[in-house]
């Protein structure tokens, strides 16, 4: 059962170099069960690191941050995080790649038990049938292209069956048809795992196409301006991209990002120049 995670007047500021950031203010939000959130915003609003902390990644200047009602105090074995690079160990097989995270925990218990890698391995061949990946299961990551290489990072994530999904940009690096497919099949992994997936990405379309709920973060500092629940089936199809009620959230939310980042500003700035030229 995914844990819900409560998040109450979390700030972050990173210090350095006689100068401090303030990366993230007053950030409240509640993430529910099997939801799957997403966070869109401008260039340094805060989302990496707002998923990082959630991740027990990096620690939090003020606030709280509660996973099933108890405080996040570094990484646990109940989150799991996918990035943008593929991050594979180029050594291991595509199959051991996905058993590693296992092979770690197995090697660190005291006593060994034989069930556990059985288990192990019987999970890590329904992964390796859920991402498609069966046919590579004894390639090697480089022989493999970027979509098929991340399949197999978001498998490796899976396999300690954590509560919660971190991603951050993980198709970022992807060719649009690739992206496209992976959103269906991240998609499937949600409906068929029932973790909760926290999504950040740079792509509106992505947000509302995998969000049940998208969170618009501002900088300057990093902050929640807004939330925008998908009007949208949990069924989805890629031809609901062309969906009225899809091109006007896409639309209104394009908006508030051009706003908050201050590009709107600097757009009607451009053209007052290139109308003054014109006179
Ligand atoms: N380790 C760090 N040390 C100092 N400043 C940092 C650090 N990590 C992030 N920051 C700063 O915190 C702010 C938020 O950064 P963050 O990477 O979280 O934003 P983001 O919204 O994910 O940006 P992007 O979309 O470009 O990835 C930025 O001003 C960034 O420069």
């Amino acid at each position: 059962m995914a844990a819900p995670i409560s998040i109450r007047s979390l700030g972050k500021s990173f210090h350095g170099r006689g100068q401090s950031i303030e990366a993230l203010r007053g950030i409240d939000l509640e993430i529910a069960d099997n939801e799957f959130i997403t966070f869109v915003g401008a260039s340094g609003c805060g989302k990496s690191t707002l998923l990082r902390i959630i991740a027990g990644l990096e620690s939090h200047s003020s606030g709280q941050l509660q996973l099933d009602g108890q405080p996040i105090e570094g990484p646990g074995r109940e989150r799991a995080m996918v990035f943008q690079h593929y991050s594979l160990y180029p050594w291991l097989t595509v199959m051991q790649n996905i058993k590693f995270s296992r092979r770690l925990k197995v090697v660190a218990d005291t006593v060994r038990h034989d069930g556990d890698i059985e288990t192990a391995d019987g999970r890590a061949c329904a992964l390796l049938a859920l991402m498609g990946l069966e046919p590579f299961a004894d390639a090697y990551p480089s022989q493999l292209s970027g979509g098929m290489q991340q399949r197999v990072a978001i498998a490796r994530a899976l396999m300690g069956k954590p509560d919660i999904l971190l991603m951050d940009e993980p198709f970022g690096a992807l060719d649009a048809q690739t992206r496209e497919v992976m959103h269906d099949l991240i998609r499937h992994v949600h409906r068929l795992e029932k973790s909760t997936i926290v999504f950040v990405t740079h792509d509106v379309e992505e947000a509302i196409y995998l969000g049940t709920r998208v969170v618009l973060m501002a900088p300057r500092p990093g902050r929640i301006d807004s939330q925008y629940p998908v009007p949208l089936p949990a069924e989805r199809h890629q031809d609901m991209k062309l969906s009225p009620e899809f091109l006007a959230l896409k639309r209104d939310i394009l908006a508030r990002i051009r706003e908050t980042s201050g590009m709107r500003s600097e757009l009607e700035m451009l053209e007052k120049l290139s109308a003054g030229m014109r006179e």
